[in-house]
This record gives structure tokens, C-alpha cells and sequence, in this order.
């Protein structure tokens, strides 16, 4: 038996599943084992720059076939809106001969997915092994809640009554929709029929989670560690933002970013710009157009510009997030916890406050605010909006040194940091994760 392995990747069509399993191939292809990629033929371009090992880790085109609804031309979920996203797992599952024939012709000895709930189907079939690989928290994968069921009820064991959700929770958990019951159906099968789970984390932030999925699936529970991806040292931070930054004294400037996905309607994206000129501080949000309008600058508050011009920016494009974080001036990070985001948030030393959308992030936001205690939540109405005053307090709380909680949290957060940034520690985790998985297949690392 050979001493290297060969995985197949094939995560759902979007760039926030895509790029993670692409940290992982990079720390499979470091440890010299290969990986074949499936990906629709477009998202190709956008994630080689993310491929570190290209003569280790082969994209494989995948066609994505057209479905009515769906746009023409339309791959990941960045070509279409939320709403749309039942067409493009339809299309997905469509890919199944294509992953087939894949299989066929390049004979993997396992294969790492997360939607397609058909490949440890294909995998007994092939005789090679499968793995879930769930890239969100684990404390969203342990409360995966039937379709129409009630949020209120904890399942049986679940080990905490703080990372819960709450009656004004119910925008970020829309358990009736159509896509819910897919997307509910694909992850609880995949859990169901894979040879193991892996999670993106580490015991040291979700063990008892983690413990209680194993219980939950009857199975091993495979822990990478948080994957976070190596420094990108090859552009220094744009000079708009240093320039920026730099005008003001360390720790004093509020950032926000909401990550890939989120998009505001144009009320509540008003309200989140109030809030923070309300704050009085420099600040920097960076966050996506809201519905349906083409650029932040159209949707401002009346005056807001003039008002905030010399200690604040509103900006709709991609910024450079780690880089903004490691900069002295940035004190505060308001984010959605977004697994990526937080994790990065963690590792900085900056004051964190947490305004959740998605059900997902609501548990990780729990998680971080309520147990560990290092972060505050904006807190929201049962409508889920959050007014500009909840978001003033709330950074006003952390960045007010005299504060007793942002005291403790900021103490808090030192402690985990530490913790977490012990030399080895993640480091560990990947060579451990290989080793399990080299047991799995019977191969000798
Ligand atoms: C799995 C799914 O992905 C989504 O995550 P999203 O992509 O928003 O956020 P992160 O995982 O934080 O990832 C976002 C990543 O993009 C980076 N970034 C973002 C904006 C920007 O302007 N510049 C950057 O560099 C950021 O640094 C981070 O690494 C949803 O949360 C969802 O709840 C979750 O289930």
C-alpha cells in the first residue's frame, strides 16, 4: 500500500465552502498526500490564487447543467440571490454522473464533502471512503433543527443551555422554507451515511460539542483544527487603508465587515451607519451594497457623509480583513461571526462585537458571548432589527476603558488567544486529522 493518499474535495458551490476546503487540500498537498477538486468551471480562476501546492492539488471542471429557475450561465451562490439557492442545489445534485465518471477514471482513495448527499452512496458503491466535512461551527452542526420544528426545543443531551436560540432569533432561522428542508435533508443524510465527520475546530472551543455530534451520528468525529490560511504576505495593506488608519491612535478605530454574504435592506443598512457615527469614533465599514442598489454611497443617510467625513468610511468592495485587524489604530471589529471572521477576530487583539444574521452564526455568537465570554451581541428586536442605539452600546461597552465588561472581555479574550496561539497547538491538530485519516483508509503516513 502506498504512503500517500489521493482525496476527491467536492464542496457545495459556494466560495465560502470552496475556499475552506481549499485550506485543507493545502495542508493535505503539504504532507505530500494529492487531491483532485471538483468545481464548477468558472469558480476555477477565482480559487487557484487560494491553491498553494498547484502540481499536488488538480481542479477537475465540473459543468454545472441548467435547471428552470436557475440564470443561465449561473455556478455558485455568488451568481444568484439567496432566494435562488433551491435552483443551484437542484443543479448540484445534477453533477452526480459527472462525479461518477470522476471517480471512475481517477479512482480516489476518499473523498471530503459537505451538501451532496449522494456521495457516501457512490463512495460503497466505488469502495473508498467518504467524509462530511462540516466547515461551520460545531455548535451549528449540533443543533440542526427538523424542518417546521420549534427552536425552543433543545434535543436530548444537547450540552448547554446558553448556546441556544431565543425568540428574537426567529429572522436568522427560517426552518419552513423549501430551501431549509433540502438543505436539512442534505446535511443530515451526508452526516448519517459518511465514514466520519470532520469539523473545522478544535477541542480547546467546542469539545463538548463535538463530543455530543459523535454521540448524536454514532460516529468518529475528525477534528482539523480552524485551518486558518497562512498570512498572505505578497500584498502589503492598500494604501487608502493605511493612510486611513494611520491618522488615528492605537486601538481606536472601529471596523466592520459582514463577510461574503450578508446584504442589508436599505433601512437597517441606514441604521448600522447611524450607529456607528453615534459611537463618536473612527470607523471603517466594509460591507456589501444594500438590496437592490448598485453602490453604498446612493444609500447613505441624509448628511451622514458631510458629518462623519473626517473620522469615518463607508466602502462596498472587498477589503483586506486580516490586514485591517493586525493594523494598531483598529480596536473594535463588529463582524457577523462568520466562522472565517471569527476565528481571524480571535487571533487579533482587537475588541470584538457581534451582530449575527444567519442561524449558524447566531449559535457561534452564543458560543463566543455567553460561555467564553469575549465578545458582546448587538442585541435586536423580535423583529430582528437592530436599532442604532443597540449598536452604539454595544461598541460603546467594549471600547469605554472604565467599561466592566469590556474589561472582561477583554481579559477573557487575552486568556483564549493565549490558549489558542500556544505553539503547535493547530499544528497538531492537521497531524493528527492525517493520521486518522491514513487509518481510515489503511494507508501508512
Ligand atoms: C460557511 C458560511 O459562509 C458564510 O460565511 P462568510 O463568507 O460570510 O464568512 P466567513 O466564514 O467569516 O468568511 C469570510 C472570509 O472572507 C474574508 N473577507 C470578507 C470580506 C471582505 O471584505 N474581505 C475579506 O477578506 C474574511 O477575512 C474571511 O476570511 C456565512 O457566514 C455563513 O453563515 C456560513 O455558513
Amino acid at each position: 500500500m502506498e504512503s500517500k493518499f489521493h482525496a476527491f474535495m467536492f464542496p457545495w458551490f459556494a466560495f465560502g465552502h470552496m475556499i475552506p476546503f481549499l485550506h485543507l487540500a493545502n495542508k493535505l498537498a503539504e504532507k505530500g498526500h494529492r487531491v483532485t477538486f471538483l468545481v464548477p468551471k468558472k469558480a476555477q480562476k477565482q480559487l487557484e490564487p487560494h491553491n498553494l501546492f498547484p502540481e499536488s492539488i488538480v481542479f477537475h471542471p465540473l459543468t454545472v447543467p441548467h435547471v428552470n429557475g436557475l440564470p443561465v450561465g449561473a455556478e455558485t451562490t455568488s451568481d444568484v440571490p439567496i432566494s435562488m439557492d433551491n435552483f443551484l442545489s437542484e443543479a448540484f445534485d445534477l453533477t452526480h454522473d459527472q462525479v461518477e465518471a470522476a471517480v471512475r477514471a481517477l479512482k480516489p482513495d476518499l473523498i471530503f464533502f459537505d451538501f451532496a448527499h449522494w456521495i457516501a452512496k457512490l463512495a460503497k458503491e466505488h469502495m473508498f471512503k467518504s467524509v462530511s466535512y462540516m466547515i461551520v461551527s460545531a455548535t451549528a452542526v449540533s443543533q440542526l433543527h427538523p424542518p417546521g420544528s420549534s427552536l425552543g426545543v433543545l434535543p436530548p443531551g444537547y450540552p448547554s443551555s446558553k448556546v441556544v436560540f431565543r425568540e428574537n432569533d426567529a429572522h436568522a432561522v427560517l426552518t419552513d422554507s423549501i430551501y431549509y428542508e433540502r438543505l436539512y435533508h442534505q446535511l443530515t443524510t451526508s452526516l448519517k451515511s459518511c465514514d466520519a465527520i470532520a469539523l473545522k475546530t478544535c477541542k480547546e472551543m467546542e469539545g463538548k460539542f463535538c463530543d455530543y455530534i459523535s454521540r448524536q451520528y454514532n460516529k468518529k468525529v475528525l477534528l482539523t483544527g480552524p485551518m486558518l490560511p497562512e498570512p498572505d504576505t505578497s500584498k502589503p495593506l492598500e494604501e487608502r487603508w493605511s493612510h486611513f488608519l494611520s491618522k488615528f491612535p492605537p486601538g481606536s478605530v472601529v471596523f466592520c465587515a459582514l463577510g461574503s454574504q450578508i446584504v442589508l435592506e436599505k433601512d437597517q443598512f441606514q441604521e448600522l451607519c447611524l450607529g456607528m457615527e453615534m459611537t463618536g469614533l473612527p470607523f471603517l465599514l466594509a460591507v456589501k451594497s444594500p438590496r437592490g442598489l448598485s453602490t453604498v454611497q446612493e444609500a447613505l443617510p441624509e448628511g451622514f457623509e458631510e458629518r462623519v467625513k473626517d473620522r469615518g468610511v463607508v466602502w462596498g468592495e472587498w477589503v483586506q480583513q486580516p490586514l485591517i485587524l493586525s493594523h494598531p489604530s483598529v480596536g473594535c471589529f463588529v463582524n457577523h461571526c462568520g466562522p472565517g471572521t471569527l476565528w481571524e477576530g480571535l487571533m487579533s487583539d482587537c475588541q470584538i462585537v457581534l451582530l449575527p444574521f444567519l442561524s449558524d452564526q447566531v449559535l457561534f455568537t452564543r458560543l463566543m458571548t455567553e460561555e467564553f465570554q469575549v465578545s458582546v451581541e448587538v442585541s435586536r428586536e423580535k423583529t430582528g432589527w437592530f436599532s442604532k442605539e443597540s449598536l452604539r452600546d454595544a461598541i460603546k461597552s467594549v471600547m469605554d476603558k472604565d467599561n466592566d465588561l469590556g474589561k472582561l472581555v477583554r481579559s477573557n479574550h487575552t486568556k483564549l488567544k493565549e490558549v489558542l496561539g500556544s505553539p503547535g497547538l493547530f499544528d497538531g491538530y492537521v497531524d493528527n486529522f492525517v493520521e486518522v485519516l491514513a487509518d481510515l483508509i489503511n494507508v501508512k503516513t
